[in-house]
């Protein structure tokens, strides 16, 4: 059977990446990305306003809807003090799949647990089950209609406190505008907009910070 796109970015990286090196491992993708295949890594440009608001944040638990292949959670996790964690949920099984070799070849498997299946059905388990008190940083990288609805979830489930950072990818493309709507025009949240560009394109996208006020 053909090889998916997500396994020729997996075998790319073993072929060309350093073992145990998360950077090498960034910069892999981020090359195939660009020179070979387009594919929706939030990339080196927004990748950079990640690391920025992530070293900002130095949160100890982080959670990130849409894993992917992986590459936002290895760029993450190479910036997290020894004892933090990262929960990343991805729906796909065979992106999580792939997830998992990448997190693993980059190193950084000890910081990074991926949860499998809908959003909706993990973040209400994330306390009993995941042992989570609250959540430090969460980056909102999945289906663009969950943003809003997942984000009043993680509320109602009591994994917000005050200063948590909500980091949002795609507000402008594909856009997230249900969830502009709502973050910005609520009292409990200071927002910020980033203005970038689409992974790998010319195209004109941004990220949105929200920090929950309690
Ligand atoms: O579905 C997505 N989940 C998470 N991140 C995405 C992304 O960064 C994209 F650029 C895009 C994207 C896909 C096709 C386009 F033409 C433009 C953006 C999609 C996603
Ligand atoms: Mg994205």
């Amino acid at each position: 059977m053909d090889q998916s796109k997500e396994q020729r970015i997996l075998n790319f990286v073993l072929q060309n990446a350093v073992r145990g090196d998360p950077q090498s491992v960034v910069d892999t993708i981020d090359k195939y990305c660009a020179q070979k295949e387009w594919a929706m890594n939030v990339g080196d440009e927004k990748g950079l306003i990640l690391d920025k608001i992530l070293e900002e944040a130095k949160p100890s638990t982080s959670l990130e809807l849409g894993t992917y292949c992986g590459y936002s959670a290895v760029r993450m996790a190479r910036l997290l003090k020894p004892s933090a964690r990262l929960l990343t949920i991805e729906f796909n099984p065979e992106f999580a799949a792939i997830a998992k070799q990448i997190i693993e070849f980059a190193g950084v498997q000890e910081k990074v647990k991926i949860l499998e299946g809908p959003s909706e059905e993990i973040i209400p388990q994330l306390k009993k089950k995941h042992e989570v008190d609250t959540l430090d940083f969460v980056f909102l990288d999945h289906w663009k209609e969950r943003y809003a609805p997942d984000t009043i979830l993680l509320q109602e489930c009591g994994l917000l406190r005050k200063g948590t950072v909500i980091l949002a990818d795609n507000v402008v493309c594909p856009g997230a505008p249900e969830f502009i709507n709502y973050i910005r025009n609520n009292s409990h949240f200071e927002c910020t907009n980033y203005p970038s560009h689409l992974e790998y394109m010319k195209v004109k996208d941004a990220m949105e910070k929200a920090v929950f006020l309690g």
